[in-house]
């Protein structure tokens, strides 16, 4: 079996102060395979949001380790080391916020596309934001609108297009498909499954159990900050994907 994408080890979030103490995570352990699709399910307020922030490297947890690629990412303190820019890629819950709205669409879809790689012109840019909007039922948009001009539905399907352009190894997506109506929220799981035929890894937190079960390859129930209970809907994710064949 290959490394973990993610490793989360042992992590705990504690809010408040002495006295109002709230245990957002309880002592979580996970680990996401390159490919993998991991659902996070559960009541509100039992944690689902918090573990991705971690498994993001977004927040710093009280304890535990959080491994991105193998790296201790706060190993040296306050300031969270992934292995390069890009490597995690978040789709937040509020979709409109996770855009800058002062830039055109074409220009946050294509932003991952301008680390590290050959410099593309601003037509190449918009070619490349109109095909990847375009798997997502998007072509019909006009790629230099602003994301004030969108609705949230839209705002998230950009925001997951920007999220896989450049092939990330792990997307971590609060309620990717919550704005969606069934059609188009089936269409956003194929693209996500997709993206993880490709060998990136996905943690996907929803309430939706239908859409989980036909997305995710596991899902982990919280209650209360722990994981009570994993389900696992495809167990042979890491030998269908040839690495351990
Ligand atoms: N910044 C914060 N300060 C204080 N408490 C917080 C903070 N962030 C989260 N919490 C609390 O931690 C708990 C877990 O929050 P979290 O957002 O992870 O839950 P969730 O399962 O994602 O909820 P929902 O499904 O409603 O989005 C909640 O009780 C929440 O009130």
């Amino acid at each position: 079996m290959t490394a973990p994408v993610v490793e989360g080890s042992g992590l705990s979030v504690t809010y408040g102060q002495r006295g109002h103490v709230h245990h957002a995570v309880v002592d979580l352990t996970v680990a996401v395979h390159p490919g993998e699709i991991v659902g996070v399910t559960g009541a509100s307020g039992c944690g689902k949001s918090t573990t991705l922030r971690l498994l993001a490297g977004l927040e710093q947890p009280h304890a535990g380790t959080v491994r991105l690629g193998g790296a201790d990412i706060w190993a040296e303190g306050r300031t969270p080391r992934p292995p390069r820019p890009g490597y995690v890629m978040p789709v937040f819950q509020d979709p409109v916020a996770s855009l800058d709205r002062r830039w055109p669409i074409w220009r946050s879809v294509t932003e991952p596309l301008t680390v590290g790689r050959p410099r593309m012109s601003k037509q190449e840019r918009m070619a490349a934001a109109r095909e990847h909007l375009a798997r997502l039922s998007l072509d019909h948009l006009d790629v230099r609108c602003l994301p004030t001009q969108l609705s949230g539905g839209q705002c998230q399907r950009v925001a997951i297009a920007r999220a896989l352009v450049a092939g990330p190894a792990l997307v971590v997506a609060d309620e990717p498909t919550a704005s969606l109506d069934v059609t188009t929220a089936a269409g956003v799981t194929r693209v996500l499954r997709e993206a993880a035929d490709q060998g990136t890894a996905l943690v996907i937190v929803s309430h939706d159990q239908d859409r989980l079960s036909v997305l995710a390859d596991r899902i982990l129930r919280m209650n209360r900050g722990r994981v009570v209970a994993e389900e696992v809907l495809r167990p042979l994710v890491h030998a269908r994907r040839g690495t351990d064949e």
